[in-house]
Formats: C-alpha cells, structure tokens, sequence
C-alpha cells in the first residue's frame, strides 16, 4: 500500500493511502453527498479541474460498468474517498474503482478522514489542493500549486471538437456542449429529437444552419463568467428559438439576458438537493453539481422572473424570460446520478417548441 497525501492550499495535510494512479494532481477540492453515483461523478465533465471528495463513507462497492458513465472518460482531477471497496459486487460490474482510476490516470487517495475534510471546506469555503504520492515537503507542493495557473476554460478542453448528430424522427434541436452529460443526449433522444450536438464555442450562423426548433446548452466546466463569447451567441438567439439551459448552460442564459453571477462558499454537489417550483409551490429532490450560482439582487433589471428557488439556502434554481421562449434551472433534471423528479422540464421544452411551430402535433 502506497502512501498519499491530500494538502490544501492553507497547508492542511492529510495522509492516507493512494489509489489509482500514482503521482501529483492539483485542482480546486469540492464534496459530493452522494451516497451511490461515483462512476457519473467521475465522468460528469463539469468536475473537470476539480478534485472530488465522496462524503459518503464507502465508495466503489458496486464496481464500475463502462454503461453507466455519462462521458467517455472520467474528468475529475483528483478522487477523495474514505475507503475504496476492495470486493465489489454488482452483476454488471466490470472492473473496481481503483483499476478504473489507474487505467484512465486518475489519482486518488482513500483512508482519510472525508469529514473533517469536508467541515473544513464547508467552514473556510472552496481551497485549491493537491493529492501526491510523492515524498516531497509540503512548501515545494505549495509552491506548485501556486504555479499551477487555475486553467480558465475548462469548457475547451471538454466540449465536442465537431458536430454530431443523432438522428431522430421528431423536433431538431441543437444542444451546445459545453460538458455535456450523456444522459441529456438520451433525454432528448428518448423524445424523438433530430438531435445535433455542437461545440461550445459555435457561432449563431453555425448554429443557426442547422434550422434548429430549439436550442439546449448543458452542463459545464468552470466560472461562467469567463465564458463571454457563448454569452453573446445565445444573447444573439433569444427570442429566435426556444431555449433551455441546464447549470452552467442557466447561468450563461442569466448572464446573456443581463444577470450576474457568484461563487458559493462550498457549492452544492448532491443528490438530494430540495428545490421549489414556484409556480407550482411543488418541491422537487434535485441531483446537483456547481460552485457558482446567479446572483439574486442582479435580476431586478432583467427579463428573467424566478421559477425555483432552493429550499435549503434560497438561492436560485431556475428562471424564465418573461416575453421570450427562454428558460433554464441550475438543477439538473437529467440527474445521473440522482432522482428524475424533475424530467418533466424536458417535457416543457418540448412544449413550447411546439407552440412555436404553432402547436402541430410531434413525435
Ligand atoms: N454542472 C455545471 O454545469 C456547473 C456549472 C459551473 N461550472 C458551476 O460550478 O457552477
């Protein structure tokens, strides 16, 4: 058993045992309450950049099964668990954590105490760290923490290079991807979408060549407000087309309608997040996975009305334009992991492109 070590950027050391693969990672560390879902979280492309701590104690006791990942490799920079299960079973497991780790480069550490981890970075806020299993003095890895640059777009380095589609008999939409989730392809697949998956940096006219019915923007990787150039292009599409936007993809509909957003101290990174539809006054269990959210007080001069609301801090879950076919939730409705209570915006979506093409019937 290897020796690793876990260190934040204020110098809290923590020591444990290595699994994966060997060597230094560097990343912002953030937790995940989850009790089952490692494999999507590891391959959820909005963890890129980021070393993840698993709350929950036992982790990897269902294996891995290359079915169940929700992108073609994990992107989390790093993996936190308190133990790894050595004997696994699950029926249609094919290989256990640790070898799925070591055999895409991931390097993770196991056998540390995840929650005093997790109440440190839930009192002091988000810190920058490292997981090594190298000998060398903490300063030296400070000091290559602090040149690490933190990369600015993450969504480069995740989105698809070039265009694909999946056929489909029913409504075109393109979904920008700016990390997208294999689980909103299905969902919208599973609807009949002629189903165009673009990169995330594809101007209007591109997107626009395709006559799209509707336009969807995923999850994603990093600060959205770094992210202008996409702003400006879904500015552009308002009012054009119906649009959805799912996390990253609601906070850059925000910000193009004229909102602002912030970083939350810790983030929320779950599946079992309560969220309040306003319309409705029903409260949904939500999966979740960000660090930024859009700032309350910045709506007041915007189109945008709130449609959901967080049940357990207030913060803001969804909104809605109020002229334009536009709306978007912070949330993630295709869970993965996590509960499907709330598939029925998909459902919405589909709606209103319909009552834009003036309400014929669709498959
Ligand atoms: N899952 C997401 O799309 C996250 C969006 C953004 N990266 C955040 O952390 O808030």
């Amino acid at each position: 058993m290897k020796k690793a070590r876990l260190i934040l950027e204020d110098g809290t050391e923590f020591v444990g045992t290595s699994i994966g693969s060997e060597g230094t990672t560097f990343g912002e560390v953030v937790f995940n309450t989850g009790m089952t879902g490692y494999q999507e979280v590891l391959t959820d492309p909005s963890y890129c950049g980021q070393i993840v701590t698993m709350t929950y104690p036992l982790i990897g006791n269902y294996g891995v099964s290359v079915n169940d990942s929700e992108s073609l490799r994990p992107w989390a920079s790093g993996f936190v668990v308190r133990e790894a299960a050595d004997h696994p079973s699950h029926h249609q497991m094919q290989m256990t954590l640790d070898t799925y780790l070591q055999a895409h480069g991931v390097i993770g550490i196991e056998g540390i105490d995840t929650r005093m981890l997790t109440r440190v970075l839930r009192k002091h806020g988000t810190m920058r760290g490292l997981i090594t299993t190298s000998d060398e003095p903490v300063s030296e890895l400070l000091g290559q923490l602090r040149e690490t640059a933190e990369i600015r777009d993450q969504v480069a380095q995740v989105t698809t290079n070039t265009p694909y589609r999946i056929p489909g008999p029913g409504r075109r939409v393109v979904l920008l991807d700016l990390g997208v989730k294999m689980n909103t392809v299905r969902s919208l697949t599973a609807r009949g979408c002629d189903l165009i998956v673009m990169p995330a940096y594809s101007s209007r006219e591109e997107i626009l060549a395709w006559q799209p019915e509707g336009l969807m923007m995923s999850n994603g990787p990093g600060d959205p407000a770094d992210l202008f150039d996409i702003v400006e292009t879904i500015r552009s599409l308002l009012g054009v087309i119906p649009i959805f936007g799912i996390c990253m993809g609601h906070q850059l509909l925000s910000l193009a309608c004229g909102a602002k957003t912030e970083k939350l101290r810790f983030g929320h990174r779950g599946v079992n997040h309560p969220v309040r539809d306003l319309r409705d006054q029903r409260v949904y269990i939500t999966s979740q996975n960000h660090g930024y959210v859009v700032a309350q007080d910045s709506l007041c001069d915007t189109p945008l009305e709130i449609t959901h609301v967080n049940q357990n801090d207030g913060s803001i879950e969804g909104v809605m334009h109020r002229e334009l076919r536009a709306f978007s939730v912070q949330f993630h409705p295709e869970a993965k992991p996590g509960p499907d209570d709330s598939e029925y915006l998909f459902d919405d979506f589909m709606k209103w492109i319909d009552e834009q093409r003036g309400g014929a019937a669709h498959a």
